[in-house]
Formats: C-alpha cells, structure tokens, sequence
C-alpha cells in the first residue's frame, strides 16, 4: 500500500476515474462496473475496480481542492502504474452559454493555487492529453452527447469565487469553475500520462442542483468518461 491509498499492487486499472466525492466513486462502480472490488478505504476515499464493457477500470475519490487531488494522484500514478485518469467532476458555469447540466470537457486549466507558481512562478499552462480530450469530443459526438470544450478554472476558494479575477476570466472566455483539475494536468504532464476533466455544471446563477441531484444526474458524463477511457485500456 501506498501512504493513503490501502491498495496492493495490480488492484487498480491503468485507467481511473476520479471523483471529488467518494460517494461518487462507489455510485459508478454500483451503477457501472461489473464486479466492482473495494481497493480503498483509507481515509474513507473509497476506490473501486471493475470491468466496463470487458475492459479493466477504476473510480476513486480524490476529496475536494488541489492539496487532496495531488496526493492521490501522484500516488495512482508513481506506486499504482495509473495511465490514463479522468477527474469528473462538478462545476459552476462562468459563461451565458454555458447551461445547468451541460457538460464541459476541460482543455486547459487555470489556477490561483500556489501549486504551479512554486515551481513555475505560475507561467505554466497546466493542458488536458490531447488525445484522451480528441476521444472524449468525438465519443460525446457519436453518442449525441453535446459538450462545451474551452479553458476551466481550477480556483483554490469555492467561496469567494465572485471576484475581480472571475470576471476577468469570464472575460477571457473561461467555462467552468472547479478546484482539482490544473493540479491533475501539471502532475500528469510531470509523470508523462494522460489525464482529462470532464465536468457537469451543477451551480448556475439561474439555481443550483440539490446535494440529491449533483449525485445523481451525473449519469451522461460519467457514461462518457468511461466509454472514453476504455479506448486506452486494453
Ligand atoms: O464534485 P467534485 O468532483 O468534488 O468537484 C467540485 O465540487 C467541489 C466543491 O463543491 C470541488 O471539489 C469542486 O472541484
Ligand atoms: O468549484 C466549484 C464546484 C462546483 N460549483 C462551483 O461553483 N464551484
């Protein structure tokens, strides 16, 4: 096992789904998986594998923000051999075109965390796989799924995002606020695999969805991640 991941080797897939929430986690290897087997339970971040559609996959949570995802990530990827990752997640939308429930594949990501800034005094452009994003586009294609594809914020407050710097992004033509995604690119693109964030508008200046809600109309995007991901495992 890793330091927070109870796990032996060979128990996660090369391709992992990555939730904020565990409760998700556990929702797609019930909803799913065929014969999905716990691998974690530390810390309560729940970690499942099974097989979709014949091919070997994983969904784990990650918790919330950009300490949390680092962790776990930087664990699937170096103790576990993790090679394809696709975070899930939730968003707020920051653009008029940009609905409740649409979903949103993440092409480049933001951040005002201090992640990148340390190394790279925050001139990095943290950017999904191209490929694991070209799959995703057109597997929404075929599927009729629409996606918005464009630039995300990974910012480091869910409160306090109605600021100078969220307008300006919104300016700038940024879709979607969440809090993990810039840290799972850089971290990928440092380990040389891939990694995309697919997200699902649940908070929109017209409402917001219910705690029920974000849990269970998640269904589209998790669908896609997944018919995406098992285009790179074997
Ligand atoms: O729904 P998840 O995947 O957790 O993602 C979003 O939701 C959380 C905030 O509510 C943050 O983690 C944000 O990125
Ligand atoms: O980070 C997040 C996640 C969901 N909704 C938001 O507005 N922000």
């Amino acid at each position: 096992m890793s330091l927070h991941i109870g796990a032996k080797p060979g128990d996660i897939a090369e391709s992992i789904l990555l939730p904020g929430d565990p409760r998700r986690a556990k929702y797609i290897a019930d909803t799913f998986f065929e014969n999905p087997v716990k691998f974690n339970d530390v810390r309560g971040m729940w970690g499942f594998t099974g097989t979709y559609k014949g091919k070997k996959v994983s969904a784990m949570g990650t918790g919330m923000g950009i300490p949390s995802i680092s962790i776990y990530a930087n664990e699937l990827i170096r103790e576990y051999g993790v090679k394809n990752l696709i975070r899930v997640g939730t968003c707020g939308a920051m653009q008029d075109h940009v609905g409740l429930k649409d979903v949103v594949l993440g092409m480049g990501a933001c951040t005002d965390n201090d992640f990148n800034h340390h190394v790279f005094k925050g001139i990095y452009c943290p950017t999904a796989d191209f490929e694991l994003i070209r799959a995703a586009y057109y597997t929404a294609k075929e599927t009729g799924v629409d996606v918005k594809v464009g630039n995300i914020s990974s910012g480091d407050m869910f409160y306090g995002e109605h600021d100078e710097k969220s307008d300006r992004f919104t300016e700038y033509g940024v879709l979607a606020g969440e809090m993990e995604g810039a840290a799972l690119y850089t971290i990928a693109a440092r380990e040389h695999v891939r990694a995309l964030t697919i997200l699902t508008v649940t908070d929109h200046p017209s409402g917001n969805l219910t705690p029920e809600e974000r849990e269970l109309t998640l269904n589209t995007m998790l669908q896609l991640a997944l018919d995406t991901v098992i285009k790179f495992q074997d």
